[in-house]
């Protein structure tokens, strides 16, 4: 139905999601200048102790490891949320050329690959369905990440909090899913500091992501990144 090809991708999905012309669409290009600082945000607290991962999906545009989301083990809480928002899953962008393939730019600038880790707010909804086409339904914690070759720290069974920057520094705005069905129903936190991942980790990213699938031509060959939205008079947070 969608893809990211010149017959299917993001220029065209306007004809079979109207909504991707809408208010609030992401992703978005970040100005770090023009971002206003807001003194009240405060930490963003990751609880993905107790996580479990449950399958990994190859949709054909993305790898997404999924999680048990039956309760409140894995949660984001604090920042620009009003209440705990559930870990659902986690996925990339990327492009085939290494220096593009993030959704948020900023200043222009893009990364070779963006991690979304996907919540929603089990406290007012009943099902991630619900949520995703709420206004405050989702919360998605977005991380640019380049390839350093060199030394990083171990990933030890795959903890996603392990992929975090110790100190969160973030921008956040309200936007959409940045695939169909586009659905304005995300609080974006977009984590300032890139994250660095060895080849060594890359290599251990790809089994866990690829295990007991052939890599998928398509998703391996493709740019899965939409271009940045119209901003349409949205103000962008920064937490310090
Ligand atoms: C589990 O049920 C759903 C899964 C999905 C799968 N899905 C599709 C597109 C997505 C786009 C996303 O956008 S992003 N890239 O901004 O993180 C995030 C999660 C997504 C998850 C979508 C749904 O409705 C929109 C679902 O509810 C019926
Ligand atoms: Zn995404």
């Amino acid at each position: 139905l969608w893809g990211y090809g010149k017959e299917d991708g993001p220029s065209v999905w306007h004809k079979n999601y109207p909504v991707a012309q809408g208010d609030r669409q992401s992703p978005i290009d970040i100005v770090p200048h023009q971002a206003s600082h807001d003194p009240s945000l405060g930490p963003v607290v990751l609880n993905y102790d107790q996580c479990t991962s449950i399958k990994i999906a190859n949709n054909g545009h993305s790898v997404v490891v999924e999680f048990d989301d039956s309760d409140d083990r894995s949660v984001i809480r604090g920042g620009p949320l009003d209440n705990p928002y559930r870990l659902k899953q986690f996925h990339f962008h990327w492009g085939v050329k290494g220096c593009h393939g993030s959704e948020h730019t900023v200043a222009g600038n893009s990364y070779a690959s963006e991690l979304h880790l996907v919540h929603w707010n089990a406290v007012k909804y009943t099902t991630f369905g619900e949520a995703a086409t709420a206004p405050d339904g989702l919360a998605v914690l977005a991380l640019y990440w380049i390839l350093l070759i060199g030394s990083a720290a171990d990933f030890k069974g795959f903890n996603p909090k392990c992929l975090l920057p110790s100190s969160l520094h973030y921008w956040t705005y309200l936007g959409s899913l940045t695939t169909p069905p586009l659905h304005e129903s995300v609080i974006w936190i977009v984590v300032k500091d890139p994250i660095t991942v060895s080849e060594k980790q890359l290599g251990k990213l790809r089994t866990l992501l690829f295990t007991g699938e052939e890599e998928d031509q398509r998703t391996r060959m493709e740019n899965n990144f939409r271009p940045p939205q119209l901003l349409k008079g949205r103000n962008v947070r920064s937490s310090n």
